[in-house]
């Protein structure tokens, strides 16, 4: 996988900009520490040599403490530059999170539709979290490493070139061997993340349906399905433990290796008297300390293989870009909205138009009934009219009562969907509290204003019952009725204070005292605004001033509700004289 340099600079530079001083200072305690680690051994040396040479006391004593004091301060030191890693870590990985989040929330249903949720989850945290080490240590680590292993070897060449080039050529050996040893379990590693993957889509998947899984009795196929997702994660864990072993044994005997060869390299030097008894000993120490940034080599090496692989992820995300643009004018048009679609038609694949040649208007604070079977394209119209989609021809106009139309298009995304509120059969609510399920958590819509709106949409009695008020814990969509559940998503719609409202179905998997409640709910909140209803039974069409019914896409009939109930020939009265649930069901 080849990725520009390019593209890691500009991430660096991105989520690192912010916190310079941060990353300054931790490249300074990274630095000093390595410094401190290579003081130690030579003071090690001094004192050894000192004490076989019969140094005073107090110079001994000196080179103690000091060698205490490096190890102390070199502890203390690496104490406080992880702290300030993990800070600068989190701050960058938690903004990139943020922008992709936001850069998600901007993509349209096309790209939802492809990607599952679970997909979603896996780039904006498991993804992004990988990429905590390369933003706070990589390149310092890096650094910081070649610079200690440089150090180490240049330190042994100025005791004796024979042990320096002796041991770097050790190493560049040991940095061979140990890269191959550890590339063996790399393909098993991505097959444990796939599969980890899978196995968290496929219960989440089945979570969020337990219900019906429990009222159908498939708990036993489920469960099926898990053993095997399991028992195929297993045998990938089983190899990854059989590498892991082998890589653990290499990289000992590797190591083992180092020590064996200077320690014979100066008992060599030693036996020609060229070293001396602290020099063996500094000789050591300086083996043993070699060993750490070697690890810590590969272990980069590998975090920037994973880090790779999180970057091209991440990075596809961002330049996927939406296929509905964003429009530029933001007055969104006041007064009561009125509507014109004409010649529109769309599909969701090419090739399989789902609506064709629509053409009908709607004045402002009027009703609209939209009919159809199944399938007939009604929730498609719905669609487009929040620009979830564009039509592939024709335009859609708004206007209010100061403006002329303007195309949909036109208008910023943000003041549309802002202003057009669509209540659907399918209510999603949060694990939240009942205020954040209400304002969708934003903190600046006074309680008052939710008091309003609850009693506004039949909910007071069900709110005097909730144990702490705003406050109550709403478990997501268990513990309220669909009546309840219903009217919540009306209060929602109050509150944003929609131009155009579109129920699309919203009652109808209510009882008949819920759908009731809902009834006079939106007797009250639908006052002054466009609304478009679409349904599929007779009870939801009183309100609505006209009617458009669509077969297979394209408009069967369309015009003033009573006009069309008094026209013997319309479809409408067809519909009404056969039962229309059974027509349009
Ligand atoms: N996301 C999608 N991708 C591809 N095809 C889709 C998509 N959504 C709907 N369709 C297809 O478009 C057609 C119209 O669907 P639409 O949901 O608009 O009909 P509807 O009249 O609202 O149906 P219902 O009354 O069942 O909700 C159907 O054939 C449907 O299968």
């Amino acid at each position: 996988m080849h990725i520009p340099l390019r593209i890691y600079v500009r991430l660096l530079r991105t989520y690192l900009a912010h916190q310079r001083t941060h990353v300054r200072l931790l490249a300074f305690l990274l630095f000093l520490t390595i410094g401190l680690q290579l003081l130690n051994p030579r003071v090690l040396q001094l004192f050894l040599d000192g004490a076989v040479h019969k140094a005073p006391l107090s110079i001994l004593s000196l080179l103690g403490l000091l060698f205490l004091l490096v190890g102390l301060a070199s502890q203390g030191l690496s104490v406080l530059a992880t702290y300030l890693s993990e800070s600068v870590a989190w701050r960058a990985t938690n903004s990139l999170r943020e922008d992709l989040a936001e850069h998600c929330l901007q993509l349209d249903m096309p790209f939802h539709n492809a990607h599952s949720p679970g997909e979603m989850i896996s780039r904006l945290d498991g993804d992004v979290t990988s990429l905590a080490n390369f933003f706070s240590q990589f390149v310092i680590r890096v650094l910081g490493n070649l610079l200690l292993l440089l150090g180490i070897l240049l330190m042994l060449c100025f005791v004796d070139w024979r042990l320096g080039l002796g041991l770097a050529l050790y190493t560049l050996l040991a940095l061979f061997i140990l890269q191959r040893t550890r590339n063996l379990a790399i393909a098993h590693s991505l097959a444990h993340k796939e599969q980890q993957a899978q196995l968290y889509g496929y219960l989440e998947e089945r979570l969020s349906c337990l219900e019906d899984i429990s009222s159908l009795g498939a708990t036993t196929s489920i469960l099926q399905g898990f053993y095997e997702r399991m028992r195929s994660w297993l045998r990938t864990i089983q190899f990854l433990g059989l590498f892991d072993g082998l890589k653990v044994g290499v990289t000992s005997l590797a190591l083992v290796g180092g020590t064996f060869l200077a320690l014979g390299l100066g008992a060599y030097l030693f036996g020609l008297r060229w070293s001396s008894t602290g020099t063996l000993v500094m000789l050591f120490y300086y083996t043993q300390l070699l060993q750490a940034p070697l690890l810590e080599l590969l272990d980069q090496l590998r975090n920037l293989q994973d880090a790779s692989a999180s970057i091209t992820r991440v990075n596809a995300l961002f330049t996927s870009t939406p296929q509905v643009h964003d429009g530029n004018v933001a007055q969104f048009p006041t007064g009561p909205l009125s509507l014109a679609l004409s010649d529109v038609s769309f599909a969701y694949e090419m090739g399989k138009p789902v609506l064709r040649d629509i053409t009908f208007s709607l004045p402002g604070g009027s009703v609209l009934g939209l009919l159809g079977r199944t399938g007939s394209g009604k929730t498609s119209i719905a669609r487009l009219l929040l620009r979830l989609y564009d039509p592939q021809s024709g335009n859609i106009h708004l206007s209010g009562s100061d403006t002329i139309p303007l195309n949909l298009r036109s208008l910023r995304l943000h003041t549309l969907r802002g202003s057009i509120a669509l209540v659907t059969q399918d209510i999603q609510l949060f694990h939240a509290s009942l205020r954040d399920n209400l304002t969708f958590f934003d903190p600046h819509i006074p309680d008052e204003r939710l008091l309003y709106a609850l009693r506004e949409t039949n909910l007071s009695e069900w709110y005097q019952s909730l144990p702490a008020g705003l406050d109550t814990l709403l478990h997501g969509n268990t513990g309220l009725s669909a009546g309840e559940a219903q009217l919540l998503t009306l209060a929602r719609v109050f509150l944003r204070d929609p131009s155009l409202v579109i129920l699309d179905e919203a009652s109808s998997r209510l009882d008949l005292a819920s759908e009731r409640r809902l009834e006079e709910a939106l007797d009250r909140v639908l006052v002054g605004r466009t609304v478009i209803i679409i349904a599929h039974r007779l009870a939801t069409l009183r309100r609505a001033d006209y009617l458009v019914i669509l077969e297979n896409g394209h408009i069967r009939e369309q015009g003033a509700r009573q006009h069309l109930q008094q026209c013997p020939d319309s479809y409408f009265t067809h519909l009404l004289h056969t039962g229309m649930e059974e027509v349009l069901a």
